[in-house]
């Protein structure tokens, strides 16, 4: 456990965006359809909240070790992936709960697995 509590890491993030930890927005549909453009590979959910995509790595060990690095990253952000992992195939689903759909930091952990992948 680190040292920083909850509301601590939240009043950080809040400093960091300009937003309230619980109000942050959803993208608009061009916001969204921009967004997607912009990163190859991934897929929007048929329900338009989430953006979806699966890597592929040689093994279980460098999957495992793509899943570390976004782990830290995404604790960090304290903004977390939903995805299954079967040996070297992970599958990645990014929606923004407190948004009840897509929002900028779905598209900013999206950029950051795709630097690691
Ligand atoms: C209380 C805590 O800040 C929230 O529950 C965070 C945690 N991680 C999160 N992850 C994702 N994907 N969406 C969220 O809205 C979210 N909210």
């Amino acid at each position: 456990m680190g040292e920083s509590t909850a509301p601590a890491k939240q009043a950080a993030r809040k400093g960091q965006d300009g937003e309230h930890a619980m109000t942050i927005a959803r993208l608009t549909d061009a916001e969204r359809d921009a967004a997607l453009a912009s990163l190859p590979g991934w897929t929007l959910r048929e329900d338009g909240l989430a953006i979806c995509r699966t890597f592929r790595f040689a093994d279980f060990a460098q999957a495992f070790a793509f899943m570390t690095r976004v782990a830290i990253v995404a604790e960090k952000a304290d903004h977390h992936p939903e995805w299954f992992n079967v040996y070297n195939r992970v599958e990645v689903t990014l929606t923004t709960h407190d948004a009840d759909g897509l929002s900028k930091r779905d598209v900013a952990l999206a950029r950051e697995m795709d630097g690691f992948a």
